[in-house]
């Protein structure tokens, strides 16, 4: 039975892999400091939640307190295969998410969970305006780096020049950011990017900047210390990562895979020499070209390296081909290596036979990698991968280059994986010493996030803040001016009245406030 005092956080996440997973992680991270989080995103995808992470509708106790769920129809339909297209999906949740979240929020202070405060990730920033009309704070969990965010919020602001259809090849100067090349900022900025619809929806996020009240950050002080620090001056910053390391609730069964994992493959790990595997797995939204598949098939058998490949299929709305494998392939291969469609990536990585992890260097990877203290074979592809690429081979010194810039219209060679995969699996110097530096980022970041550590005092600073806003406005009076008191006492006296008619005879931000008020369970709008 979920205690009525808890304060409670809504999380709102668009509905990616990349994205629930971060904002989950919050979730968890905030009960276990004792509150109640109800995480929501759309159906579609808490359908797939459900099936492959066993989420039911009953709240899971996580440390002190609770993490529930509730999704909602985004009126989408599931067959349709527009969904990839940014331009067409995401006015279409904003329209939706705007009059169900304050309907969600409101039936939960109805039922005794009043909510203290709105969370949510990028591609929505829309929440900040939902909590503003419902009186309540917000604030966004930024998914990337810090220098990620840094180049994005540069760009917006036009602060410096960035490679454009004129000059496109100039290097680009962040503050306490090193130099990068034309194609080593987030590849969205390109003039030629062939995803203009996805560089609008981040910078959408720019546009709301001054809403969230607090920007949470996957990232750690220690990671990425001058540029945290410069960019804390100008926003409201508090980087709380690695989010998945969790010390009050090491246990906690909550994940929100849209696939089920492969059930054999820890075992398969299990039988395997210490640090003789490489681990390839390219995140939950890029996808390869047969071409390339066949590269990476060969560039293995060749090297004889033993693998665990993750081939996740084309999500089923993106209208891509089903990649295969070159015949014959898994029979040569044997025992030696293991493709599956999706795997338990954190264990997989904690797992003493893994050595290295190809990965498309998206920014949960990256950081997962770290936090277990695995080097890597970086191939990135798009956005900010190409940025973390940099960071991972040249500032955190843990990674080897399988291609600079971005991959996605190259074809990488059989040999150029080939030399790799030995580079990455052979002991030697260099190896000894990416091994060392990715060691030296996982206690560093299980520093961070232990009792006392920089993340944990920047989420219990988050977890207080929230509380004080919530005990704030318990009296509806400290809230508003005089005169917005004295038109919110006449309208208790006429309780009876249809909620519109008392919403429309005072001023808007009068309205506004009586509506948070609504929210949080203080009033009641009786509709007759
Ligand atoms: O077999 C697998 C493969 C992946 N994962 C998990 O899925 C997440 C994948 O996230 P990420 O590594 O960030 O990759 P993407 O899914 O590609 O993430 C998108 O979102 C990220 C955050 O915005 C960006 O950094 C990426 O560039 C963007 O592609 C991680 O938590 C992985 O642990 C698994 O659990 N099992």
């Amino acid at each position: 039975m979920v205690s009525e005092s808890l304060v409670h956080v809504f999380l709102v996440s668009f509905p990616g892999q990349g994205h629930v997973n971060p904002l989950l992680r919050l979730g968890e991270r905030l009960a276990s400091k004792g509150m109640l989080v109800t995480f929501t995103t759309p159906e579609s995808i808490g359908k797939e939640m459900r099936k492959a992470s066993n989420i039911t509708d009953e709240p899971v106790p996580v440390g002190d307190g609770y993490i529930r769920f509730e999704f909602f129809e985004d009126g989408w339909d599931d067959n349709e295969p527009r969904r990839r297209d940014p331009d067409q999906y995401l006015p279409q949740l904003e329209l939706i998410g705007k009059e169900v979240i304050p309907r969600m929020i409101q039936k939960n202070a109805e039922q005794g969970r009043p909510v203290s405060c709105l969370i949510n990730n990028p591609f929505i920033p829309w929440v900040s305006d939902v909590a503003d009309s419902l009186g309540l704070p917000s604030a966004m969990l930024w998914v990337q780096s810090c220098a990620c965010f840094t180049a994005y919020y540069y760009y917006y602001h036009n602060l410096v020049p960035f490679p454009s259809e004129k000059e496109s090849e100039i290097d680009v100067q962040l503050p306490c950011i090193p130099l990068l090349k034309h194609d080593e900022v987030p590849s969205f900025l390109y003039p030629t990017t062939p995803y203009p619809s996805l560089r609008r929806t981040i910078l959408g996020q720019y546009n709301k900047l001054d809403k969230p009240f607090c920007i949470l950050m996957e990232s750690f002080q220690e990671l990425e210390p001058e540029i945290i620090e410069y960019m804390s001056k100008i926003c409201p910053i508090k980087p709380v990562g690695p989010l998945f390391m969790n010390p009050k609730a090491a246990n906690s069964a909550v994940r929100g895979d849209f696939m089920k994992a492969d059930d054999s493959i820890i075992e398969w790990l299990d039988s395997k020499p210490p640090s003789s595997v490489v681990y390839i797995s390219f995140g939950s939204v890029v996808s390869l070209k047969q071409e390339q598949v066949d590269e990476i098939a060969y560039g293995l058998l060749n090297s004889g390296v033993s693998f665990l490949w993750v081939m996740k299929p084309p999500q089923k709305d993106a209208g891509l081909e089903l990649l295969v494998l070159p015949e014959g392939f898994l029979e040569k291969v044997g025992e030696n290596g293991k493709v599956v469609q999706w795997s338990p990536q954190e264990k997989v990585l904690a797992h003493p036979s893994v050595a290295c992890f190809a990965t498309h260097c998206g920014w949960n990877s990256t950081m997962e990698s770290l936090s277990s203290g695995m080097p890597v074979i970086a191939f990135p592809q798009w956005g900010d991968q190409v940025t973390n690429a940099v960071y991972l081979v040249d500032v955190f010194k843990t990674g080897i280059r399988m291609c600079r810039g971005e991959a996605e219209d190259r074809i990488i060679p059989r040999e150029e994986v080939e030399k790799c995969l030995f580079e990455a699996i052979l002991k030697g110097p260099q190896a000894e010493e990416r091994k060392r530096n990715a060691l030296k980022w996982k206690k560093a970041a299980e520093e961070a996030v232990a009792e006392g550590g920089s993340s944990d005092r920047n989420l219990q600073a988050f977890v207080d803040d929230v509380k004080r806003i919530s005990l704030e406005v318990t009296d509806p009076a400290d809230l508003v001016n005089k005169s917005m008191a004295n038109d919110f006492a006449k309208l208790v006296e006429k309780p009876a009245a249809a909620a519109n008619d008392v919403l429309k005879l005072v001023e808007k931000p009068v309205a506004n406030d009586i509506a948070g008020f609504a929210a949080k369970g203080m009033v009641k709008l009786v509709e007759v």
